[in-house]
């Protein structure tokens, strides 16, 4: 094994890996630094969900290393490679997954909970994330009586009240209309700088990728570039990219 180079938090080498023998990823290599924001772009199913799993640990490639902080990741066993998403990283999935029986603030605050912090403290730190993510007056309310874009914010603040060292954020705003997602987006992306927590932002929409400080573009499998966002559309450079395989 070859340690992964200094600065960067996240790292990967030459990542395959099949999903009943289709082949999902074919040797991608990716870096990311601490409090950096990257997108990983490209159209639907060129593996970008698949790339996120295998970097948080939650799969484990069939080829290549995944190293977070130093440590290799892919060699960690079941048990390890869960305690391992749990205290250090943080998923957002497309779809809120929230649990119906508990409130708005009770989904928000729950992987506290399960830490074993102090109900007062919890409710404390999960009625200050919805206040930032312009839902908490929807605190004392259940999932099925909010707004999809209400319940990602939830969502979100679960993800974030952790303070997870790494996000990673699979299409966050996928079923939302576009000033919500435009909204959640900003919310989520100013949460991450301002508490400098590394993201991983997959999307095959551009405009969302130039949100981020760099792209990764992938087609079928394998990563074809990789650029810096300017501040605007990345449209031009994505669409550059495809045709550049
Ligand atoms: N559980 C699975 N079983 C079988 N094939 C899968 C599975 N998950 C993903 N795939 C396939 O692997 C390839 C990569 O999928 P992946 O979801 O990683 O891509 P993606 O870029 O995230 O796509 P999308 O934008 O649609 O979410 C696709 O061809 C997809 O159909």
């Amino acid at each position: 094994m070859v340690a992964p180079p200094d600065n960067d938090v996240l790292w990967a080498r030459s990542l395959h890996h099949s999903h009943s023998g289709s082949p999902a990823l074919t040797g991608v290599s990716v870096g990311v630094r601490e409090g950096e924001i990257l997108a990983v772009g490209g159209p639907r199913g060129s593996g970008k969900t698949t790339l996120l799993r295998c970097l948080s640990g939650t799969l484990v490639p069939d080829e290549g290393e995944v190293w977070y902080n130093s440590g290799p990741v892919h060699t960690l066993g079941p048990v390890a490679r869960e305690r391992l998403r749990r205290d250090r990283f943080g998923w957002i999935d497309p779809e809120p997954t929230l649990v119906p029986e508990l409130c708005a603030w009770e989904n928000a605050a729950l992987p506290l909970l399960l830490r074993g912090v102090a109900q007062r403290t919890a409710k404390k730190a999960a009625l200050e994330w919805l206040e930032r993510l312009d839902v908490d007056t929807c605190a004392k309310k259940r999932p099925h009586a909010l707004l999809q874009a209400q319940r990602q914010r939830v969502a979100i603040a679960r993800a974030l009240i952790t303070e997870p060292a790494v996000l990673f954020v699979d299409e966050p705003t996928a079923t939302l209309h576009r000033v919500d997602r435009a909204q959640v987006l900003r919310t989520l992306l100013t949460a991450a700088r301002s508490h400098r927590i590394t993201t991983l932002l997959a999307t095959h929409d551009t405009d969302v990728a130039a949100l981020a400080d760099r792209t990764v573009v992938l087609i079928d499998g394998r990563r074809v570039n990789s650029r810096e966002n300017t501040g605007t559309s990345d449209a031009e450079g994505i669409a550059a990219c495809s045709l550049s395989v």
